[in-house]
């Protein structure tokens, strides 16, 4: 049985998440060149690919946070052209390197998000202790970030994505710090998150982590393929 953190039955998707001709420039460098591809809810992706090969790149790009030099990111009819609004729309990142506030404890780094999304207080702290417990962290609660190890602290990173009860989740390296067995405990969350309907999407070195995925994509040099 999934331990996945329990969801919202209000909100639901109403198409895919689609790539169209996504070229991406950051300075002098094509991070990623007429990128296309379409993620129907429930879907769990993997996309791999040598360091630089683009990949946070997509992740923010299909996050609403990198605007493209030229194609567009839509989540069903409506286009993502800003981070905020596809926060708002239900699309969380978990960024490489974890992006946690090192002075708060895990938990707070949870419940402060959930309260700027307009959770209440009793609601947000729920939230935030059941996602720490379902990705084994319950004892590390009120331990400072900067307490934390890595593999912990993306443990943290991937609770406060989870806790958001995102319709997106896309989730960049997030098992790279961990051991073989809490690593699979954090991608069956991510494919309990598709299971539920949520559209799933993790970059990773791993090909372990990439082979529960349900879809494998490519990128090299800014160009997706697809591998299976
Ligand atoms: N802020 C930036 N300004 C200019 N170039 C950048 C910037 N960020 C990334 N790049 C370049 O864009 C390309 C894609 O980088 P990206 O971080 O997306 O790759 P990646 O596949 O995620 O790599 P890694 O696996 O090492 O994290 C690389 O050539 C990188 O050097």
């Amino acid at each position: 049985m999934s331990d996945r953190v329990e969801t919202t039955a209000d909100r639901a998707l109403d198409g895919p998440l689609v790539a169209e001709s996504v070229t991406v420039d950051l300075g002098a460098v094509r991070a990623l060149e007429e990128v296309s591809l379409a993620l129907a809810p429930g879907s769990f992706t993997a996309v791999t690919g040598p360091s630089g090969a683009g990949k946070s790149t997509l992740v923010w790009a299909l996050g609403g946070a990198l605007v493209p030099t030229s194609g567009q990111i839509r989540l069903g009819d409506r286009p993502l052209t800003d981070r905020a609004m596809a926060a708002a729309a239900g699309v969380a990142v978990v960024a490489q390197g974890n992006a946690l506030v090192t002075p708060l404890t895990g938990l707070e780094n949870i419940v402060v998000p959930l309260l700027a999304q307009g959770v209440p207080p009793r609601e947000a702290q729920h939230r935030a202790v059941e996602a720490l417990e379902a990705v084994g962290l319950s004892d590390s609660a009120n331990h400072l970030v900067e307490e934390l190890s890595g593999g912990q602290q993306q443990r943290v990173a991937v609770a406060r994505a989870l806790a958001l009860r995102p319709l997106v989740l896309l989730a960049d390296e997030p098992t790279s710090d961990l051991d073989a067995t809490t690593r699979e405990r954090i991608v069956d969350l991510l494919v309990g998150e598709a299971d539920a309907g949520a559209i799933v999407v993790m970059a990773t070195h791993d090909p372990v982590a990439a082979a529960l995925a349900d879809a494998e994509y490519h990128l090299d040099e800014g160009r997706l393929s697809p591998v299976r």
